[in-house]
């Protein structure tokens, strides 16, 4: 074999490893899809979120404290009071229905009472809000996406939010956001699988 020829099977075989090692990556990624919800909306947009990503869901309650192994994080809730829930507006929030609340705890609980996070870890923020201007609204996606920035996280894209109808009478989603969250779901995915050449 000339030495030309040996350099070309040489790259062909480099080229067959790295598409395997791409492969491999792709199906050991860790994807965690964690959710806050009241009455059930914003859990729903993270199951979707979670089909997109096909990722694991778990709700706030049960995430874990440790992030070690993680290869992308996605973190979601109900805008309350403008921003992200607290202890009282959860309470408002379980006064209101007349089910038990989904999650007990909160994003912002969960996220201060973490232990070292992976530096760099990539990460993204969804929340579920009236469907009005974000200026009257408020968006808890900006909260969990500073609180996820300060503790070194690295936003793998802007902050999201996924709309619930404006009738107080209707707290349930508006038409079709299952179906985009899914689509962001699926981006965000492709984005984070991307082989790095
Ligand atoms: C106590 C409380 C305060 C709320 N404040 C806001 C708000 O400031 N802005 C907004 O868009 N929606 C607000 N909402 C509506 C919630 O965003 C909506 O109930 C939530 O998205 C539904 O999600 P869940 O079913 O997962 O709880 C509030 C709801 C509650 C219960």
């Amino acid at each position: 074999m000339s030495p030309e020829q040996l350099a070309r099977v040489r790259r062909r075989r480099h080229r067959r490893a790295h598409a395997q090692a791409g492969r491999a990556e792709e199906l050991t990624m860790r994807i965690l899809v964690v959710f806050e919800s009241m009455f059930g909306a914003t859990e729903q947009i993270a199951r979707a979120v979670g089909k997109g990503l096909a990722a694991e869901v778990i709700n706030v309650d049960d995430a874990p404290a440790d992030l070690t192994g993680v290869d992308l994080l996605v973190a979601g809730g109900p805008t309350h009071a403008h921003g992200m829930s607290r202890a009282t507006t959860r309470k408002s929030a379980a006064d209101q229905g007349d089910q038990p609340t989904r999650s007990k705890t909160g994003v912002r609980e969960w996220l201060g009472s973490l232990g070292p996070v992976p530096q760099g870890l990539p990460v993204a923020a969804f929340d579920t809000r009236i469907d009005k201007s974000r200026l009257l609204t408020g968006a808890a996606s900006l909260g969990i996406a500073k609180l996820l920035r300060r503790r070194g996280c690295r936003m793998a894209a802007p902050a999201e939010s996924f709309f619930v109808g404006t009738d107080p009478a209707d707290v349930g989603l508006a038409p079709r956001e299952l179906e985009r969250a899914e689509a962001w779901g699926t981006a965000l995915g492709a984005a984070a699988r991307r082989p790095v050449s």
